[in-house]
């Protein structure tokens, strides 16, 4: 095996221009991950698939109803499946649901197989943001605030794992954007020069 082959697909060899590695969005809920992951993947020329959406398709239900019916577990088991079935896929970007990163096995296969970026925002941005819509259940049993310190508390840990950190602002989404192409590009030239 040739060391070019040996390295296919590892970041030395993504070029913004011609992206060939999957780029995953990880972090809380609100974070943006939905809707910067769309506009990241235009900015890139790459596809981009919403995981929490994928899920509802193959469930034919939303997020919601199958935390209501089948509870958390099963939305994790749901979430491992399509992830992994997602991730074998084309270079594209995909948006993670805050939770699955969380999950041991489906944190190892994005920290392997992709360039994982947390994005990341000050508690106060989450509750605003999060306020917008009814649909997460997690946020349903208590007060929204508690809750999202709680989940930064404890999820942390693992989302510094990521390749990449981005603080995210409370500027326009597409600020973010920006400010991801930056660090991706600073990654992929790091990435080069080991
Ligand atoms: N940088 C941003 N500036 C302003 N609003 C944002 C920004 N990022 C996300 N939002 C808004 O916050 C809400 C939650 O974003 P979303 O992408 O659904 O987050 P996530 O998928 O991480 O839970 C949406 O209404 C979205 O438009
Ligand atoms: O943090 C979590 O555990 C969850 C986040 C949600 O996605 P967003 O992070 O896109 O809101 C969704 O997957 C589900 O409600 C559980
Ligand atoms: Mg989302």
């Amino acid at each position: 095996m040739t060391d070019l082959e040996k390295y296919k697909g590892h970041p030395a060899h993504m070029n913004l221009e011609n992206p060939d590695r999957t780029i995953v969005l990880i972090g809380l809920m609100g974070v943006g991950k939905s809707t910067i992951g769309r506009r990241l993947a235009l900015r890139l020329g790459l596809g981009f698939v919403d995981a929490d959406e994928e899920i509802e398709r193959a469930a034919g239900r939303t997020v919601s109803e199958i935390f209501e019916s089948f509870g958390e577990a099963a939305f994790r088991d749901g979430e491992r499946k399509v992830i992994a079935r997602l991730i074998e896929g084309p270079a594209q970007v995909i948006a993670t649901g805050g939770g699955a990163f969380i999950d041991a096995e489906t944190r190892r296969l994005i920290l392997e197989r992709s360039i994982s970026i947390w994005l990341d925002a000050d508690i106060d941005v989450l509750v605003e943001r999060t306020a917008r819509r009814d649909t997460r259940p997690l946020l349903k049993s208590g007060d929204p605030r508690s809750i999202l310190v709680r989940l930064w508390q404890e999820r942390s840990p693992q989302y510094a794992k990521a390749d990449l950190h981005i603080k995210s602002s409370d500027g326009p989404h597409e600020q973010v954007v920006d400010q991801i192409v930056k660090a991706l590009q600073g990654h992929i030239r790091e990435s080069s020069n080991r």
